[in-house]
């Protein structure tokens, strides 16, 4: 303990299972490792009775709510990695903005960005340690509190999806009004992605610091952008948020952790992100895994990519689907997982069952060879 009472982020209890982060590194295993985006949630009546009532983000800075949260799914499935409960969007308010999560709506910004003069209104200097130093407390106490089962991941959002969250000030069908940005002043759009880099390498750095195994960049957005787009203002900050985070830990004498990046729907950049320092790369359902495997070329592993509907399927059906799926990817340098979230209407049982199916179809494979 400090002398705050915050529990310190050394002596964790040695790791038990890590079959998520041998397949990160694309080395042997005995079965698939398998985790869901979106799997601490309102699927599950346990998160909802316990989240009942309470502000989304005055849950997000408490580090005992956000360990009960993360551990709540790993009660019930046999999931090979949790991930730490908070949100991508704690990140614009670290810069000083207001963001509310309003019922039935989302995440919502009060006062978004309008035009280039708006980037005043962000603090120039952002300490992470004191803005968001509540992520870092929730993620040492989870590591704690996980005795070892599986690792524990830290995540951030990427520089273009938070951009546009900041300028649409919510969710959005076109993102056209972030969009604007990129075709009206490019430059302020590029000063805007640098500081939001710069935040997010030391954000990301301190959550290693903190306990966090592996890392997952969020970049969400990346489906409203084209080829063209994507590599002027996504890809490049991407890169360095990778290369920055394992150059600062190699300085700090940090072992490296694995880095996962997700773009959603930026399938159009697989060959860049499988080259863009990063050890997994994440996929949605709409690409085929046999093309995903050629056209990453075996530089990275893959994660992913069961469509999340394919959940309202019956238990047999989703074993078919997984069959598939794993056979399609291969059991080496691969983690299941999601296309992309679990959605509060689907049943619990079915995650159970996709988890299940993840393991035997790989086990097998894997006895058989
Ligand atoms: C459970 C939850 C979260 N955020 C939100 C919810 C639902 C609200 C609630 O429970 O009250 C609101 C919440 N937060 C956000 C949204 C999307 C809004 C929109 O764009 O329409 C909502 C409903 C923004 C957000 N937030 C996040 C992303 C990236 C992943 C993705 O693409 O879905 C995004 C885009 C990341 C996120 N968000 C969350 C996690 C927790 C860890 C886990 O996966 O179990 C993570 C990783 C937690």
């Amino acid at each position: 303990m400090d002398e705050d009472g915050h529990i310190l982020p050394k002596d964790f209890p040695e790791l038990r299972n890590d079959t998520f982060l041998r397949a990160a590194r694309g080395e042997e295993v005995e079965h698939v490792p398998v985790w869901c985006m979106r799997q601490a949630g309102r699927y599950l009546p346990e998160f909802r009775e316990f989240r009942a009532g309470k502000d989304f983000f005055e849950t997000c800075r408490s580090p005992e709510d956000c360990c009960e949260l993360t551990l709540q799914p790993l009660r019930r499935f046999g999931f090979d990695a949790a991930i730490i409960f908070s949100d991508i969007l704690v990140v614009p308010q670290a810069l000083g903005m207001d963001v509310q999560m309003v019922a039935g709506k989302g995440p919502t910004f009060p006062e978004p960005l309008k035009e280039p003069d708006d980037l005043q209104r962000l603090r120039s200097k952002v300490d992470v340690a004191s803005e968001l130093g509540y992520v870092f407390r929730a993620i040492t106490l989870t590591r704690h509190k996980l005795e070892g089962k599986v690792p524990l991941i830290g995540f951030s959002g990427a520089p273009w999806t938070l951009m546009s969250y900041m300028i649409e000030g919510g969710g959005s069908t076109t993102h056209s009004k972030a969009k604007r940005w990129l075709y009206r002043h490019p430059e302020a759009s590029h000063a805007l992605l640098k500081r939001l880099t710069d935040v997010i390498v030391d954000y990301l750095l301190g959550q290693v610091k903190a306990g966090a195994q592996a890392l997952q960049v969020f970049e969400s957005h990346a489906g409203c952008l084209g080829p063209v787009e994507f590599k002027v203002f996504a890809l490049p900050y991407l890169r360095d948020i990778a290369r920055r985070v394992k150059d600062r830990l190699k300085e700090s004498g940090l072992d490296n952790v694995p880095m996962i990046v997700f773009a959603k729907d930026g399938h159009y950049a697989l060959e860049d992100l499988s080259q863009s320092h990063y050890e997994v790369v994440g996929l949605d359902w709409t690409i085929d895994p046999c093309v995903a495997r050629q056209r990453t070329g075996g530089k990275v592993s893959l994660q992913g990519n069961m469509d999340p509907c394919a959940l309202y399927a019956t238990k047999e059906c989703i074993s078919e689907i997984v069959k598939t799926m794993v056979e399609a990817f291969g059991t080496r340098g691969y983690i299941a997982n999601l296309g992309h979230g679990l959605y509060p209407d689907m049943d619990p049982e079915s995650v159970g069952a996709f988890v299940e199916a993840v393991h035997t179809h790989s086990r097998r494979l894997l006895n058989h060879k």
